[in-house]
């Protein structure tokens, strides 16, 4: 995306596309970060191979398009992946949401080309659903990374989908309206790098157009934003208090903020009981859909055991007819030579 303005000129930017807020999400190393700076145009966030996650927190990026628009992008850590803590978790939705003041435009769930989808990634879904209700599926973009990979084996993304696509990631695909788009982070080809971001953002278009241009806020963003705003009229009401000193008007605004603190502890509480519930269900499902597996694999290997018994019996009574009917064709010999 070429031509881009510097980040501090947002503010003066007009345009007749209105403003986009897009939120990347999906397992540690799937490609969030490089794709964010794809769509930014420039190497912003930290994007690098490391199994432990580079991305610690959440944070907003925007880049100023030439027509102005602005394009506002939340890299967040791997938020779903089973390891990720409730705590930790409640406290980046938190801020996720803060960042995101105005809402969401659309949800990118990130995967990657360059490996088979686990079944634990199914997890983005589940917490998704479980936090923002089955609405968010309305904001939900696929990305894939690792476009080149799939082009060195002279492969398509159907061709991948074809055989490699898990029953969850198909039922990802269905609930969003099949809305997918190929990314190759690693391209240096300045067509390749504009269309692979013109595509991603026409289906931004198309999520909006679905939900009349409105961006994804519930009760949760309602709340939150409320809490800020109640924050910075209260700051500045203490501000223009008349006849207090410095030091009052500074103890004011801390007991004003330690209420702040306490109401977001409230709400992020909220949000990781909400979610330990899931993983629990998680948990429980992906046990079980593991013993279904195992028990189905052993199922298979009797009838397999059970068929190469029968075989071997039927090919002992075989050899047996064989051998009884060659005595006999012997005896029938001697009979009729007599
Ligand atoms: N070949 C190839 N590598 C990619 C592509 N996209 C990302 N990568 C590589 O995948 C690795 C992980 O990418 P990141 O962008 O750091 O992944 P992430 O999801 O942000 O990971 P965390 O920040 O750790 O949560 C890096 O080495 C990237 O260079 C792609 O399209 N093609």
């Amino acid at each position: 995306m070429g031509g881009d303005m510097m980040e501090d000129d947002w503010e003066f930017a007009s345009s007749s596309n209105p403003n986009r807020t897009l939120v990347l999400v999906g397992r540690t190393g799937n490609g969030k970060s490089a794709t964010g700076n794809s769509i930014l145009g420039k190497k912003t966030f930290k994007s690098k191979a490391s199994s432990r996650g580079v991305t610690s927190t959440s944070e907003l990026r925007r880049v100023v398009q030439e027509d102005g628009q602005i394009i506002n992008v939340i890299d967040t850590p791997g938020l779903f992946d089973l390891s990720t803590a409730a705590e930790f978790i409640g406290k980046e939705i938190v801020r996720c949401i803060t960042l995101a003041e105005g809402g969401i435009h659309a949800v990118l769930l990130v995967f990657t080309v360059r490996g088979r989808p686990t079944d634990e990634e199914q997890s983005v879904l589940y917490h998704l659903q479980t936090l923002f209700g089955s609405k968010i599926s309305d904001y939900m973009i696929i990305v894939f990374t690792g476009g080149d990979d799939l082009e060195d084996n002279d492969e398509t993304l159907e061709d991948y989908l074809g055989q490699e696509c898990p029953e969850f990631l198909k039922e990802i695909l269905e609930l969003c309206d099949n809305r997918m788009v190929l990314f190759d982070n690693k391209t240096a080809n300045k067509r390749k790098k504009a269309e692979q971001v013109q595509k991603l953002l026409s289906l931004v278009d198309s999520v909006a157009r679905k939900n009349n241009g409105k961006p994804f806020t519930d009760e949760l963003f309602h709340e939150l934003q409320e809490e800020a705003i109640k924050l910075r009229d209260q700051k500045k009401e203490v501000e223009s208090l008349k006849g207090y000193s410095k030091s009052e008007i500074f103890e004011f605004k801390k007991q004003i903020e330690i209420s702040y603190d306490r109401q977001l502890s409230r709400i992020t509480e909220m949000v990781e009981t909400k979610l330990k519930e899931t993983a629990k269900r998680l948990e429980k499902q992906l046990g079980e859909e593991q013993a279904a597996r195992l028990e189905a694999e052993e199922r298979a290997n009797e009838v397999q055991k059970r068929s190469s018994d029968e075989i071997k019996k039927l090919r002992e009574n075989l050899e047996r007819a064989e051998k009884e009917t060659k005595e006999l064709q012997k005896k029938l010999g001697k009979c009729i030579n007599l």
